[in-house]
C-alpha cells in the first residue's frame, strides 16, 4: 500500500514512513494511492467479534508489511485494553431509530484516543526497531492535546510539544495537558487561536531546515494513521446494528474534518452508508461551503463547544482531493487561494461533496437547550460536541435508515455548559478526581514561528 500527497508533488510513501512524516513535503496530506474494499461477506462476518478484531479487519490492507500480523494484533490489543468499556465505543439508543455511539470512555475522555492510544503504540514499535528518536509537535483545540499527552508521555524516544490556544480550551481540557509530570511533555499556550496553532505547525513542517533537524513528526489528523484508525468505530457501529445487511447514515460534530472523513472512508471500502452528516457549531465554514460552495474564512467566535472553533479545516482538503478527481494542482491552488481568504467549489467537485455529505449548523442556544432535552428525555447527559450533533440529526434524519450520531467526547470536560443546561455537574472519573489539586506547568508562547522553533530546539538540546 502506498501513499500520495493531496497536492501531487510528494514522493509516494509506504504506510511507517506516511505515520511517521505527517505532513507531505508538499504542503499537503498524504492518502491512499487506492482504498481497499471488504466484501459483503467480509463484513458480514465481523458480527459479534470484539472491536479489537474488527479492528484487525478493518485496518490491515492499510498497514501493508509495516507490522506483521502478529505484532499488529498485539498493539492493537494494548492501545484499548486501558478503556473503561468493554465494549470501546458502545453504541446506546436514543430514540426510534436514533442512537449514540459513545467514543468517549478512553483515559482522556474523548474520541481522539481511539486513533491517538494506537498510533502510541505503532510509532514505540517502529521506532524501537530503527532506533530513532522524534519530535512530536500537535495543534489542538483541547482534546488531541491531551490524547497525544497521554499516549506519547514518559517515552524516551519522543519530546511533545503540544500548542494550544490560550484561553480558549476548557480548564479540564487545560489542565489534562498542563499537569503530567514527564519531562518529555511541553504544553504551551499560544495567544491565538486554533487555527493558528495550527497553521505554526505546518510552517514548522513546510520549513525543512527545522524539520529534519528536530526529526519533526506529528499526531494531528494530518497523520494518515489518526484518519486510518477512526474508520474502524464506522464499521463495528453498523455491523452492531445489521450492515452491510442494513444501511445506516452517521452525523458527526465536525472541525477539522478527520473523523467524518473516516467515515467516508469506510463507506469507500464498502459499508453502506446512506448519510454522512457534517454538524457544526457556530464557526461553521464547513456548512457554508456545502450549501453554497464558498469556502470563505471568517474570524473565529469561541464557543460553549471548544474543541470546534476552527475555520480552516486541515482535513478538508483530503475530501477535495477526491472531489476533484484526485487532481494535485486543482487542490495546489485551492490551498493557495485559502491562503488569501478562500475559494470557490467547481460546480462538478460540489456534485461530488454533495454526493456523500450532507450538514447543520447549530448555535449556542440550541447547543444548551439540546442538553437540556436529552437529559430529560433521551437519558443522556451530553457534551456540547455530542449535543451539536444529536440536534443535526434529529433535524435531519430519514427515519426509514438508523442514525448513528458520534458522541465525541465525555460531558465531564465541559462542566460548565453542560451544568448550566441541565443542572447536573459531571463528576470526572475516579482516576482524575484530583485533576484540580495537581501542579500546572506550561509556557506561555507568542504566535510567531522563529520563537516557537528556537524554544523547541532549545527544549530538545536540553
Ligand atoms: C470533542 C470533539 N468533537 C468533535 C471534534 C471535531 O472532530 P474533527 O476535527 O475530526 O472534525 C473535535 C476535535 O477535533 C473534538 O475534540
Ligand atoms: N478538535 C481537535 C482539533 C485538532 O484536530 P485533529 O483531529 O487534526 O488532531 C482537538 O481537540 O485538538
Amino acid at each position: 500500500m502506498q501513499y500520495i500527497s493531496t497536492r501531487g508533488k510528494a514522493p509516494a510513501l509506504g504506510f511507517e514512513d506516511t505515520m511517521l512524516s505527517g505532513l507531505a513535503r508538499d504542503g499537503g496530506l498524504y492518502v491512499p494511492e487506492t482504498i481497499p474494499t471488504l466484501s459483503a461477506g467480509d463484513i458480514r462476518a465481523m458480527h459479534g467479534l470484539s472491536y479489537e478484531e474488527i479492528a484487525f479487519r478493518v485496518m490491515r490492507p492499510f498497514v501493508g508489511d509495516a507490522f506483521t500480523d502478529e505484532v499488529f494484533a498485539d498493539l492493537i490489543a494494548k492501545a484499548y485494553a486501558g478503556f473503561g468499556h468493554d465494549a470501546r465505543a458502545p453504541l446506546v439508543q436514543l430514540g426510534n431509530g436514533h442512537f449514540l455511539l459513545e467514543l468517549f470512555h478512553g483515559p482522556t475522555l474523548a474520541f481522539k484516543d481511539f486513533a491517538m492510544q494506537l498510533i502510541g503504540q505503532m510509532f514505540q514499535e517502529a521506532l524501537s526497531r530503527s532506533g530513532k528518536r522524534v519530535t512530536i509537535v500537535g495543534a489542538t483545540s483541547g482534546d488531541t492535546g491531551s490524547a497525544a499527552i497521554e499516549a506519547f508521555r514518559g517515552l524516551d524516544a519522543v519530546d511533545v510539544f503540544i500548542l494550544y490556544p490560550h484561553g480558549r480550551v476548557s480548564e479540564v481540557q487545560r489542565r489534562q495537558m498542563t499537569t503530567p509530570v514527564e519531562s518529555n511533555v511541553h504544553a504551551l499556550a499560544l495567544d491565538g487561536t486554533f487555527d493558528d496553532c495550527q497553521a505554526r505547525l505546518k510552517d514548522m513542517f513546510n520549513h525543512f531546515e527545522f524539520r529534519d533537524a528536530v526529526k519533526l513528526a506529528g499526531v494531528n489528523s494530518i497523520n494518515w494513521g489518526r484518519v486510518l484508525a477512526q474508520v474502524v468505530y464506522y464499521f463495528s457501529s453498523a455491523v452492531s446494528l445489521g450492515a452491510p445487511d442494513r444501511t445506516v447514515s452517521f452525523t458527526v460534530p465536525t472541525g477539522n474534518f478527520g473523523d467524518i472523513f473516516a467515515g467516508y472512508i469506510a463507506k469507500r471500502m464498502g459499508l453502506p452508508i446512506d448519510r454522512l452528516v457534517v454538524a457544526t457549531n457556530q464557526n461553521d465554514i464547513l456548512h457554508r461551503c456545502l450549501t453554497t460552495g464558498g469556502y470563505v474564512t471568517d474570524s473565529v467566535t469561541p464557543s460553549i463547544s471548544p474543541s470546534m472553533d476552527i475555520q480552516v479545516s486541515s482535513n478538508f482538503e483530503r475530501a477535495l482531493f477526491d472531489a476533484y478527481n484526485r487532481d494535485g494542482n486543482a487542490v495546489s491552488q485551492l490551498m493557495d487561494e485559502l491562503k488569501a481568504g478562500g475559494f470557490h467549489v467547481s460546480q462538478g467537485a460540489m456534485e461530488v461533496l454533495r454526493d456523500h455529505y450532507d450538514s447543520g449548523r447549530v448555535s449556542e442556544d440550541e447547543t444548551l437547550s439540546m442538553i437540556t432535552h436529552a437529559h430529560r428525555h433521551m437519558g443522556e447527559l451530553l457534551c456540547p460536541h455530542s449535543a451539536i450533533g444529536v440536534k443535526v440529526a434529529e433535524d435531519q434524519r430519514d427515519p426509514a435508515t438508523p442514525m448513528i450520531t458520534l458522541a465525541t467526547a465525555h460531558p465531564a470536560k465541559f462542566p460548565d455548559a453542560v451544568e448550566q443546561a441541565s443542572g447536573v455537574r459531571p463528576p470526572l472519573p475516579e482516576r482524575m478526581a484530583d485533576l484540580f489539586d495537581r501542579a500546572e506547568r506550561v509556557t506561555r508562547v507568542a504566535n510567531d514561528l522563529d520563537q516557537l522553533e528556537a524554544l523547541i530546539k532549545d527544549r530538545i538540546a536540553s
